[in-house]
């Protein structure tokens, strides 16, 4: 038979637990004091323990996880700012990595030769035929054989005929063979295949520095893009022929890429090719300077005649008329040939932010960072390909993280997308803009603006090079950096109170200029707070 269960049964004295509490009949007054000491002495121990569950729950509770995405157009900055995040935060792996990213800065000086040499040669205007497209025939035509003739144009191109080699063994060593980009060159010679897949000097291939990336590539099929740019809106000028460092369609310009699956950074690393003592008798270090395969003798042997092209005055005319501005692309070292090309080069910090690797996919880096409202964060930071083709793959993390950096290089606005000469490079950051703050999937996300490439800007608007020639609606505002960084502030804030999904977000705006590592580390400080802030706001902590 069942018995019904009562509800809230009071405890009454029958309960064995009670009857167990109750104090002895016949109690003496020292057996009642010795009674409450113990019973007093067990409260005083109860109550330590549950302060100390209370602790932990709050400090689970408090160990947050901070995700943060790092959004914006193809070369916006986002790789060069988590950069600074390992640099601040991890900067023993950091330092580890320096060394394989030799291959990647000999690259980007190599790539910055060439792209000279195709502008100063006799042909030059037949090779940018198909970059061409918005200026008229008669133009092209006419400009043929006009402009600065280089004198020296067959020297230098002789003299640095073993770049030529050399690019491709580079870019062959750093290209993974999935990759959907025009970087695959013909096979590397055997040698420098054996460095890319880091069989050479077997048994010394030791993994060098941190572990690999977790690397997330979303599974599901790319969704339509809502961020895709759309064509260029109506009252943006279209840059000028060659103004854009950047433009260039031709394949063989296009940009090195790595996927995160393949292990390129195992092709320069430190243990691959240091091996030491050289002799017993000697503290000598035997090094990649001592294997006559590796890039640097080419590079060395080289560096005479790329300084002399560098510094020509008439190259330096040459590339002024062609609008040309070597010294504002990405992975620029040109200024840092001596140094760069010598038999020891070693990376700095500062090499390392100003190399130049396109991200294909998603990488994602975690680090554990103290808080001073908190104890240990971790932070998840999400990395994107900012290429249009790659901008499928942000939607998906959309509904993970907390916060978003949205980094707009306000410098471009005199160029191109390289993927789509047709979209002006701000106008494209506009519209990212947009459609981002507007999203509703992200109203509840903290969003901090990087304007990034403010040096850059300053020194752009120094050269003469005007703002309401790129975008009329400027108008005749002053074309100095005070004024137009004014303008683009006001500009994305306004989008921003526009079109924003949640009226209440406070947008954080920073000027910024995220390969400066003292000033790029005082920001992220100021973001961090913010972050934990409005998370710990959001967790009613506060
Ligand atoms: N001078 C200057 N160069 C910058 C600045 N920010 C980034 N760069 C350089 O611009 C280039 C492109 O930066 P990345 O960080 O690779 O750009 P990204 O947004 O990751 O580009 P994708 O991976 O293609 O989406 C690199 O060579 C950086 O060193 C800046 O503020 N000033
Ligand atoms: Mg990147």
């Amino acid at each position: 038979m069942s018995v019904p269960l009562v509800p809230n049964r009071r405890r009454s004295l029958s309960d064995p637990l009670s009857a167990a509490l109750q104090p002895p009949q016949n109690e003496t007054p020292s057996e009642r004091d010795r009674r409450l000491f113990v019973e007093l002495e067990a409260k005083r121990v109860s109550d330590g323990i549950d302060e100390m569950l209370r602790q932990e729950r709050k400090e689970r509770r408090m160990k947050q996880e901070v995700k943060i995405l790092l959004l914006g157009q193809s070369e916006s900055g986002k790789s060069t700012t988590l950069k600074q995040f390992q640099l601040m935060h991890a900067p023993a792996a950091f330092h580890a990595d320096r060394i394989a990213w030799r291959a990647v800065i000999y690259l980007n000086l190599v790539r910055s030769v060439r792209r000279i040499l195709d502008a100063i040669s006799p042909n030059a205007e037949y090779l940018d035929d198909d970059n061409e497209i918005f200026e008229s025939l008669s133009r092209k035509i006419s400009s043929r054989g006009s402009g600065t003739q280089i004198a020296k144009y067959e020297h230098y191109r002789r003299a640095l005929e073993p770049l030529k080699d050399l690019e491709e063994r580079l870019t062959r060593m750093l290209s993974s063979p999935d990759e959907d980009e025009a970087t695959h060159m013909p096979p590397a010679r055997p040698d420098w295949n054996s460095y890319a897949t880091g069989n050479h000097h077997k048994g010394a291939a030791t993994k060098n520095g941190r572990p690999a990336p977790v690397i997330t590539i979303p599974q599901s099929p790319p969704p339509p893009s809502p961020l895709s740019p759309s064509s260029p809106p109506v009252g943006y000028s279209l840059p000028s022929p060659g103004g854009s460092s950047n433009g260039s369609s031709k394949s063989r310009d296009a940009e090195i890429s790595v996927h995160h699956t393949s292990n390129w950074k195992k092709a320069f690393s430190l243990g691959n090719k240091i091996r030491s003592p050289k002799s017993a008798h000697t503290n000598e270090i035997e090094g990649w300077w001592d294997d006559p395969s590796d890039p640097v003798h080419v590079l060395n042997a080289c560096a005479q005649p790329m300084l002399a092209l560098w510094k020509d005055t008439s190259v330096k005319q040459r590339l002024r008329e062609r609008k040309l501005r070597i010294e504002d692309s990405s992975g620029f070292f040109l200024d840092e040939i001596s140094r760069i090309t010598a038999l020891r080069y070693f990376p700095t910090d500062q090499d390392v932010l100003k190399a130049r690797l396109k991200t294909l996919g998603v990488v994602e880096h975690t680090f554990a960072i103290p808080s001073s409202q908190c104890s240990n964060i971790d932070w998840t930071i999400y990395d994107v390909g900012g290429a249009p083709k790659q901008r499928h793959a942000w939607a998906p993390y959309f509904s993970e993280v907390n916060a978003i950096i949205f980094l707009a290089p306000i410098s471009a606005f005199d160029q191109v997308l390289a993927e789509d000469p047709e979209v002006n490079r701000l106008e494209d950051s506009f519209q990212l803009w947009k459609s981002l703050v507007s999203n509703k999937l992200l109203m509840d996300v903290s969003i901090i603006l990087f304007l990034n490439k403010i040096d850059l800007l300053r020194s752009k608007l120094k050269s003469g090079v005007r703002l309401k020639d790129h975008l009329p609606s400027y108008g005749d505002r002053p074309n100095d950096f005070e004024d137009v960084s004014k303008y683009f502030y006001n500009k994305f804030g306004a989008i921003h109170q526009e079109h924003s999904a949640n009226k209440m977000r406070e947008l954080k705006i920073h000027f910024t200029s995220v390969t400066d590592t003292r000033r790029t580390a005082t920001i992220i400080h100021n973001v961090r707070e913010i972050i934990i802030t409005a998370n710990l706001k959001s967790l009613q902590l506060m």
